[in-house]
Protein backbone atom coordinates (compact mmCIF):
# COMPACT_ATOMS: atom_id res chain seq x y z
CA UNK A 1 0.00 0.00 0.00
CA UNK A 2 2.88 2.49 1.01
CA UNK A 3 6.49 2.04 0.89
CA UNK A 4 9.31 4.49 1.44
CA UNK A 5 12.69 3.22 0.82
CA UNK A 6 15.53 5.06 2.15
CA UNK A 7 13.95 8.77 2.06
CA UNK A 8 15.98 11.33 2.84
CA UNK A 9 14.10 14.98 2.32
CA UNK A 10 15.81 17.87 3.11
CA UNK A 11 14.07 21.51 2.42
CA UNK A 12 15.75 24.23 0.64
CA UNK A 13 17.92 26.58 3.20
CA UNK A 14 17.99 23.76 6.07
CA UNK A 15 21.15 22.71 7.78
CA UNK A 16 19.56 19.08 8.36
CA UNK A 17 17.06 16.59 6.50
CA UNK A 18 13.38 16.88 7.52
CA UNK A 19 13.40 13.26 7.17
CA UNK A 20 16.85 11.08 7.02
CA UNK A 21 17.24 7.65 5.37
CA UNK A 22 13.01 6.72 6.14
CA UNK A 23 12.24 2.83 5.24
CA UNK A 24 8.69 1.37 6.12
CA UNK A 25 6.06 -0.15 4.59
CA UNK A 26 2.02 -0.12 5.23
CA UNK A 27 0.28 -2.92 4.02
CA UNK A 28 -3.43 -2.86 3.05
CA UNK A 29 -6.29 -2.74 6.05
CA UNK A 30 -3.64 -1.07 8.35
CA UNK A 31 -4.70 2.06 10.88
CA UNK A 32 -0.54 3.55 11.80
CA UNK A 33 0.04 6.11 14.00
CA UNK A 34 2.78 8.24 12.94
CA UNK A 35 4.08 10.23 16.05
CA UNK A 36 7.23 12.10 17.59
CA UNK A 37 7.71 15.49 18.60
CA UNK A 38 7.21 18.96 16.80
CA UNK A 39 9.45 18.84 13.96
CA UNK A 40 10.32 15.11 13.79
CA UNK A 41 8.83 14.77 9.93
CA UNK A 42 5.62 13.77 10.63
CA UNK A 43 3.69 16.33 8.05
CA UNK A 44 6.84 15.56 5.64
CA UNK A 45 6.18 12.40 5.51
CA UNK A 46 2.27 12.63 4.52
CA UNK A 47 3.23 15.30 2.04
CA UNK A 48 5.30 12.82 0.28
CA UNK A 49 2.82 10.27 0.56
CA UNK A 50 0.38 12.37 -1.66
CA UNK A 51 2.97 14.14 -3.71
CA UNK A 52 2.58 17.55 -2.57
CA UNK A 53 6.36 17.00 -2.40
CA UNK A 54 9.03 14.94 -3.66
CA UNK A 55 12.18 13.25 -1.69
CA UNK A 56 15.75 14.12 -2.50
CA UNK A 57 17.14 10.73 -2.10
CA UNK A 58 15.17 7.54 -1.79
CA UNK A 59 11.90 6.44 -3.71
CA UNK A 60 7.87 6.39 -2.62
CA UNK A 61 5.48 3.93 -3.55
CA UNK A 62 1.85 4.90 -2.98
CA UNK A 63 -1.08 2.23 -4.17
CA UNK A 64 1.74 0.76 -6.44
CA UNK A 65 2.37 3.71 -7.76
CA UNK A 66 6.03 4.60 -8.12
CA UNK A 67 5.80 8.28 -7.21
CA UNK A 68 9.23 9.28 -8.21
CA UNK A 69 7.76 8.62 -11.85
CA UNK A 70 4.21 9.25 -11.92
CA UNK A 71 3.39 12.80 -14.32
CA UNK A 72 2.30 15.57 -12.69
CA UNK A 73 -0.84 15.01 -15.13
CA UNK A 74 -1.57 11.63 -13.49
CA UNK A 75 -1.11 13.04 -10.29
CA UNK A 76 -4.72 14.10 -9.82
CA UNK A 77 -5.78 10.80 -10.82
CA UNK A 78 -3.82 9.61 -8.24
CA UNK A 79 -4.75 11.50 -5.55
CA UNK A 80 -8.41 10.08 -6.45
CA UNK A 81 -7.60 7.17 -4.40
CA UNK A 82 -6.89 9.21 -1.29
CA UNK A 83 -8.84 11.04 1.21
CA UNK A 84 -6.70 13.84 3.18
CA UNK A 85 -7.59 15.77 6.65
CA UNK A 86 -6.10 18.08 8.01
CA UNK A 87 -6.00 19.51 11.69
CA UNK A 88 -7.57 23.11 10.87
CA UNK A 89 -10.21 21.08 8.21
CA UNK A 90 -9.85 23.29 5.41
CA UNK A 91 -13.71 23.40 4.38
CA UNK A 92 -14.83 25.87 1.92
CA UNK A 93 -16.36 28.80 3.64
CA UNK A 94 -19.20 29.56 1.32
CA UNK A 95 -20.50 26.10 0.35
CA UNK A 96 -22.80 24.32 2.88
CA UNK A 97 -21.88 21.01 4.31
CA UNK A 98 -23.29 19.40 1.14
CA UNK A 99 -21.63 21.44 -1.08
CA UNK A 100 -18.44 20.86 0.60
CA UNK A 101 -18.72 16.97 0.57
CA UNK A 102 -19.95 17.02 -2.75
CA UNK A 103 -17.72 19.23 -4.61
CA UNK A 104 -14.80 16.12 -3.97
CA UNK A 105 -17.11 14.05 -6.14
CA UNK A 106 -18.57 17.39 -8.79
CA UNK A 107 -14.44 17.57 -9.38
CA UNK A 108 -13.84 13.73 -10.36
CA UNK A 109 -16.92 13.82 -12.73
CA UNK A 110 -19.56 12.13 -10.69
CA UNK A 111 -23.10 12.39 -12.24
CA UNK A 112 -25.71 14.77 -10.28
CA UNK A 113 -27.60 11.51 -9.38
CA UNK A 114 -24.60 9.72 -7.58
CA UNK A 115 -23.63 12.87 -5.28
CA UNK A 116 -27.39 12.80 -4.32
CA UNK A 117 -27.41 9.94 -3.18
CA UNK A 118 -23.82 9.17 -1.93
CA UNK A 119 -23.55 12.97 0.08
CA UNK A 120 -26.63 12.37 2.35
CA UNK A 121 -25.69 8.53 2.92
CA UNK A 122 -21.81 10.02 3.99
CA UNK A 123 -22.83 12.42 6.24
CA UNK A 124 -25.43 10.11 7.97
CA UNK A 125 -22.75 8.10 8.77
CA UNK A 126 -20.46 11.05 10.36
CA UNK A 127 -23.33 11.86 12.27
CA UNK A 128 -24.25 15.15 9.89
CA UNK A 129 -27.29 14.03 8.38
CA UNK A 130 -29.44 17.12 9.87
CA UNK A 131 -26.76 19.47 8.66
CA UNK A 132 -26.54 19.28 5.32
CA UNK A 133 -27.66 22.86 4.61
CA UNK A 134 -24.99 24.13 7.03
CA UNK A 135 -22.30 26.65 6.63
CA UNK A 136 -19.07 25.69 8.18
CA UNK A 137 -19.14 28.80 10.51
CA UNK A 138 -22.50 27.29 12.00
CA UNK A 139 -20.64 24.14 12.55
CA UNK A 140 -18.49 23.05 16.00
CA UNK A 141 -14.77 22.58 15.78
CA UNK A 142 -15.98 18.55 15.67
CA UNK A 143 -18.85 18.89 12.99
CA UNK A 144 -16.36 20.57 10.73
CA UNK A 145 -13.75 17.99 11.36
CA UNK A 146 -16.44 15.45 10.89
CA UNK A 147 -17.65 17.50 7.34
CA UNK A 148 -13.80 16.86 6.43
CA UNK A 149 -13.65 13.23 6.98
CA UNK A 150 -16.83 12.65 5.24
CA UNK A 151 -15.79 14.55 2.27
CA UNK A 152 -12.09 12.99 2.41
CA UNK A 153 -13.81 9.09 2.26
CA UNK A 154 -17.15 10.33 0.05
CA UNK A 155 -15.00 8.71 -2.95
CA UNK A 156 -14.09 5.13 -0.74
CA UNK A 157 -10.37 6.67 -0.72
CA UNK A 158 -8.29 3.02 -0.38
CA UNK A 159 -6.11 5.09 1.85
CA UNK A 160 -6.44 8.05 4.56
CA UNK A 161 -4.46 10.42 5.50
CA UNK A 162 -4.92 12.49 8.16
CA UNK A 163 -2.51 15.68 9.84
CA UNK A 164 -3.37 15.88 13.70
CA UNK A 165 -7.21 15.55 12.87
CA UNK A 166 -7.85 15.89 16.45
CA UNK A 167 -5.32 18.87 17.25
CA UNK A 168 -7.72 21.77 17.33
CA UNK A 169 -11.10 19.39 18.93
CA UNK A 170 -11.21 18.78 22.99
CA UNK A 171 -11.03 15.35 24.02
CA UNK A 172 -14.74 14.40 23.99
CA UNK A 173 -14.92 15.71 20.68
CA UNK A 174 -11.57 14.14 19.54
CA UNK A 175 -12.84 10.75 21.00
CA UNK A 176 -16.02 10.79 18.39
CA UNK A 177 -13.68 11.77 15.55
CA UNK A 178 -11.30 8.91 16.48
CA UNK A 179 -13.80 6.28 17.02
CA UNK A 180 -15.08 7.57 13.47
CA UNK A 181 -11.96 6.69 12.30
CA UNK A 182 -11.71 3.25 13.38
CA UNK A 183 -14.74 3.01 12.00
CA UNK A 184 -13.74 3.52 9.16
CA UNK A 185 -10.36 1.65 8.88
CA UNK A 186 -12.41 -1.33 9.82
CA UNK A 187 -14.23 -0.95 6.82
CA UNK A 188 -11.07 -1.53 4.86
CA UNK A 189 -9.70 1.95 4.39
CA UNK A 190 -5.82 1.88 4.98
CA UNK A 191 -5.14 4.98 7.73
CA UNK A 192 -1.87 6.50 8.27
CA UNK A 193 -2.38 9.70 11.07
CA UNK A 194 0.38 12.00 12.48
CA UNK A 195 -1.11 12.44 15.93
CA UNK A 196 0.61 14.16 19.58
CA UNK A 197 -2.69 12.98 20.93
CA UNK A 198 -1.19 10.22 23.59
CA UNK A 199 -3.98 9.05 25.13
CA UNK A 200 -5.71 8.07 21.58
CA UNK A 201 -2.75 6.03 20.50
CA UNK A 202 -1.79 4.52 23.98
CA UNK A 203 -5.80 3.46 23.55
CA UNK A 204 -6.24 2.02 20.40
CA UNK A 205 -3.40 0.27 21.11
CA UNK A 206 -2.14 0.27 16.83
CA UNK A 207 0.42 0.54 14.76
CA UNK A 208 3.08 3.00 16.03
CA UNK A 209 6.03 4.22 13.70
CA UNK A 210 7.78 7.21 15.33
CA UNK A 211 10.24 9.69 14.14
CA UNK A 212 13.02 11.27 16.10
CA UNK A 213 14.84 14.05 14.33
CA UNK A 214 13.38 12.43 10.62
CA UNK A 215 14.78 9.65 11.63
CA UNK A 216 12.50 6.10 12.39
CA UNK A 217 13.42 4.91 16.50
CA UNK A 218 10.45 2.87 16.67
CA UNK A 219 8.30 0.92 14.40
CA UNK A 220 6.26 -1.36 16.83
CA UNK A 221 2.79 -3.41 16.56
CA UNK A 222 -0.34 -2.81 18.87
CA UNK A 223 1.92 0.34 20.70
CA UNK A 224 1.74 2.95 22.36
CA UNK A 225 2.54 6.59 22.21
CA UNK A 226 5.96 6.30 23.82
CA UNK A 227 7.95 9.03 25.81
CA UNK A 228 10.44 9.74 23.20
CA UNK A 229 7.25 11.05 21.36
CA UNK A 230 7.32 13.69 23.77
CA UNK A 231 10.26 15.14 22.92
CA UNK A 232 10.55 18.49 22.18
CA UNK A 233 10.66 20.56 18.96
CA UNK A 234 13.73 19.90 16.96
CA UNK A 235 16.07 22.36 15.84
CA UNK A 236 13.93 24.39 18.56
CA UNK A 237 16.27 26.84 19.34
CA UNK A 238 15.34 30.79 18.88
CA UNK A 239 18.02 32.07 15.94
CA UNK A 240 17.87 35.49 17.93
CA UNK A 241 18.88 34.30 21.92
CA UNK A 242 20.55 30.95 20.85
CA UNK A 243 18.02 29.65 23.97
CA UNK A 244 15.50 26.58 23.53
CA UNK A 245 12.48 27.85 22.55
CA UNK A 246 10.61 25.80 24.89
CA UNK A 247 9.48 26.46 28.61
CA UNK A 248 9.28 24.28 31.76
CA UNK A 249 11.51 21.72 32.87
CA UNK A 250 14.16 21.12 30.60
CA UNK A 251 17.33 18.93 31.61
CA UNK A 252 15.75 17.62 34.99
CA UNK A 253 12.99 16.31 32.93
CA UNK A 254 14.96 14.46 30.17
CA UNK A 255 14.09 10.97 30.31
CA UNK A 256 16.74 8.18 29.77
CA UNK A 257 14.21 7.33 26.74
CA UNK A 258 15.05 11.10 25.30
CA UNK A 259 19.05 10.26 25.71
CA UNK A 260 18.42 6.63 23.94
CA UNK A 261 16.86 8.10 20.91
CA UNK A 262 19.29 10.48 20.78
CA UNK A 263 21.95 8.70 21.08
CA UNK A 264 20.66 6.36 18.15
CA UNK A 265 19.45 9.35 16.38
CA UNK A 266 23.53 10.43 16.81
CA UNK A 267 25.17 6.80 16.07
CA UNK A 268 22.98 6.75 12.86
CA UNK A 269 23.82 9.85 11.36
CA UNK A 270 24.67 13.33 12.10
CA UNK A 271 23.74 14.51 15.16
CA UNK A 272 20.32 16.85 13.98
CA UNK A 273 20.39 20.16 15.05
CA UNK A 274 19.22 22.15 17.93
CA UNK A 275 17.74 18.77 20.03
CA UNK A 276 17.37 19.47 23.07
CA UNK A 277 15.61 18.35 26.49
CA UNK A 278 12.62 16.87 27.63
CA UNK A 279 9.56 18.49 28.92
CA UNK A 280 7.68 15.28 29.17
CA UNK A 281 5.70 15.81 32.64
CA UNK A 282 6.61 12.45 33.43
CA UNK A 283 2.75 11.05 33.26
CA UNK A 284 2.74 7.67 33.29
CA UNK A 285 3.11 6.03 29.77
CA UNK A 286 4.62 2.49 28.60
CA UNK A 287 7.54 2.18 28.38
CA UNK A 288 9.64 2.96 25.30
CA UNK A 289 11.73 0.47 23.88
CA UNK A 290 15.24 0.50 24.19
CA UNK A 291 17.64 -0.71 21.70
CA UNK A 292 17.49 -0.48 17.70
CA UNK A 293 13.92 -0.17 16.54
CA UNK A 294 12.37 -2.45 15.86
CA UNK A 295 10.36 -2.40 12.09
CA UNK A 296 7.39 -4.62 11.34
CA UNK A 297 8.17 -6.23 8.24
CA UNK A 298 5.53 -7.59 6.02
CA UNK A 299 6.42 -11.28 7.34
CA UNK A 300 5.07 -10.00 10.82
CA UNK A 301 1.69 -8.44 9.75
CA UNK A 302 -1.24 -10.30 10.90
CA UNK A 303 -3.33 -11.38 8.03
CA UNK A 304 -6.44 -9.91 7.68
CA UNK A 305 -8.32 -11.94 5.66
CA UNK A 306 -7.78 -15.07 8.18
CA UNK A 307 -8.44 -12.96 10.85
CA UNK A 308 -11.13 -10.54 10.41
CA UNK A 309 -14.88 -11.40 9.77
CA UNK A 310 -16.12 -7.90 9.56
CA UNK A 311 -13.79 -6.21 7.53
CA UNK A 312 -13.43 -6.05 4.22
CA UNK A 313 -9.60 -6.85 3.07
CA UNK A 314 -9.63 -5.47 0.28
CA UNK A 315 -9.52 -1.27 -0.63
CA UNK A 316 -12.25 0.07 -0.14
CA UNK A 317 -11.64 0.95 -4.10
CA UNK A 318 -11.65 -2.22 -6.05
CA UNK A 319 -9.49 -0.36 -8.77
CA UNK A 320 -6.83 0.90 -6.70
CA UNK A 321 -5.83 -3.09 -6.76
CA UNK A 322 -4.29 -2.00 -10.26
CA UNK A 323 -4.33 1.43 -10.71
CA UNK A 324 -2.22 1.66 -14.11
CA UNK A 325 -2.03 5.10 -14.60
CA UNK A 326 -1.06 4.60 -18.77
CA UNK A 327 -4.75 3.22 -19.16
CA UNK A 328 -6.01 6.69 -17.65
CA UNK A 329 -8.00 8.64 -20.56
CA UNK A 330 -6.54 11.80 -21.75
CA UNK A 331 -8.16 14.69 -19.52
CA UNK A 332 -10.89 16.59 -20.85
CA UNK A 333 -11.99 20.00 -20.80
CA UNK A 334 -10.28 22.30 -18.56
CA UNK A 335 -13.21 24.42 -16.73
CA UNK A 336 -14.75 27.62 -18.39
CA UNK A 337 -16.78 28.65 -15.63
CA UNK A 338 -14.49 31.09 -12.97
CA UNK A 339 -16.55 30.33 -9.82
CA UNK A 340 -15.86 26.24 -10.36
CA UNK A 341 -12.21 27.57 -11.58
CA UNK A 342 -11.98 29.01 -8.11
CA UNK A 343 -13.69 26.58 -6.60
CA UNK A 344 -11.28 23.71 -8.11
CA UNK A 345 -7.85 26.01 -7.12
CA UNK A 346 -9.13 25.64 -3.55
CA UNK A 347 -9.36 21.67 -3.83
CA UNK A 348 -5.89 21.80 -5.12
CA UNK A 349 -5.13 23.87 -1.63
CA UNK A 350 -6.37 21.24 0.14
CA UNK A 351 -3.57 19.07 -1.35
CA UNK A 352 -1.71 21.96 -0.70
CA UNK A 353 -0.82 21.84 -4.32
CA UNK A 354 1.47 25.11 -4.77
CA UNK A 355 2.01 25.17 -8.40
CA UNK A 356 -0.70 26.50 -11.05
CA UNK A 357 -1.07 24.26 -13.64
CA UNK A 358 -4.45 24.20 -15.79
CA UNK A 359 -7.41 23.61 -13.50
CA UNK A 360 -9.23 20.25 -15.13
CA UNK A 361 -12.57 18.42 -14.84
CA UNK A 362 -11.23 14.85 -14.71
CA UNK A 363 -13.48 12.09 -16.57
CA UNK A 364 -16.39 10.08 -14.58
CA UNK A 365 -15.33 7.01 -13.35
CA UNK A 366 -17.23 3.26 -14.83
CA UNK A 367 -19.52 1.76 -12.59
CA UNK A 368 -20.20 4.47 -10.36
CA UNK A 369 -23.42 4.06 -9.62
CA UNK A 370 -23.28 1.48 -6.84
CA UNK A 371 -24.64 1.43 -3.41
CA UNK A 372 -23.22 3.17 -0.61
CA UNK A 373 -22.39 0.54 1.86
CA UNK A 374 -20.80 -1.56 -0.91
CA UNK A 375 -19.17 1.84 -1.98
CA UNK A 376 -17.65 2.16 1.64
CA UNK A 377 -17.40 -1.08 2.67
CA UNK A 378 -19.34 -0.90 5.69
CA UNK A 379 -20.73 -3.84 5.67
CA UNK A 380 -19.77 -7.30 6.52
CA UNK A 381 -18.06 -8.95 3.76
CA UNK A 382 -18.17 -12.13 3.13
CA UNK A 383 -16.80 -12.14 -0.27
CA UNK A 384 -12.93 -11.44 -0.10
CA UNK A 385 -12.58 -14.73 2.12
CA UNK A 386 -14.18 -16.48 -0.39
CA UNK A 387 -11.98 -14.98 -3.06
CA UNK A 388 -8.81 -13.43 -1.12
CA UNK A 389 -6.33 -10.95 -2.42
CA UNK A 390 -3.02 -10.80 -0.52
CA UNK A 391 -1.05 -8.37 -3.16
CA UNK A 392 -0.20 -5.20 -1.05
CA UNK A 393 0.34 -3.31 -3.83
CA UNK A 394 3.18 -2.27 -3.18
CA UNK A 395 5.85 -1.35 -5.89
CA UNK A 396 6.11 -0.35 -9.30
CA UNK A 397 2.86 -0.99 -11.30
CA UNK A 398 4.30 -2.65 -14.92
N1 LIG B 1 8.54 23.98 3.67
C1 LIG B 1 9.55 23.82 4.55
N2 LIG B 1 10.69 24.51 4.40
C2 LIG B 1 11.71 24.36 5.25
N3 LIG B 1 11.68 23.53 6.31
C3 LIG B 1 10.57 22.84 6.52
C4 LIG B 1 9.45 22.94 5.66
N4 LIG B 1 8.48 22.10 6.12
C5 LIG B 1 8.98 21.52 7.21
N5 LIG B 1 10.23 21.95 7.46
C6 LIG B 1 11.11 21.52 8.54
O1 LIG B 1 11.20 20.11 8.45
C7 LIG B 1 11.19 19.54 9.75
C8 LIG B 1 10.06 18.55 9.85
O2 LIG B 1 8.84 19.28 9.77
P1 LIG B 1 7.42 18.53 9.80
O3 LIG B 1 6.37 19.56 9.55
O4 LIG B 1 7.47 17.37 8.90
O5 LIG B 1 7.37 18.03 11.32
P2 LIG B 1 6.15 17.45 12.16
O6 LIG B 1 6.68 16.25 12.88
O7 LIG B 1 4.97 17.25 11.29
O8 LIG B 1 5.87 18.61 13.19
P3 LIG B 1 4.49 19.05 13.90
O9 LIG B 1 4.18 17.96 14.88
O10 LIG B 1 4.84 20.33 14.58
O11 LIG B 1 3.46 19.21 12.83
C9 LIG B 1 11.11 20.70 10.74
O12 LIG B 1 12.40 21.01 11.17
C10 LIG B 1 10.55 21.81 9.90
O13 LIG B 1 10.98 23.05 10.37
Amino acid sequence: MIRFTNVTKKYAGTSRPALNGVDFEILRGEFVFLVGASGSGKSSCLRLMIKEDRPNIGSIHVLGQDLGTISSRKVPFFRRNLGVVFQDFRLLPNKTVFDNVAFTLQVIGKSRGFIQEAVPDVLKMVGLAGKAARYPHELSGGEQQRVAIARAIVNKPALLLADEPTGNLDPATSAGIMALLERINASGTTIVMATHAADFVDRMQKRVIELVAGQIVRDEREAGYGQTAALPVVGGLNPVTGQTTLSGPTSAAISAAAAAARAQAAASSEMPDGLVGATYSGVAKPPVRQGPPRVVTAAEQPSIIETTDLVAPKPVFDETDEITMDAVPELPDVFADADDADDLGSLDQLFGMNDSKPIQRLPAEPNADVPITERLRIQAQTRAKENPDTDQNVGPVS
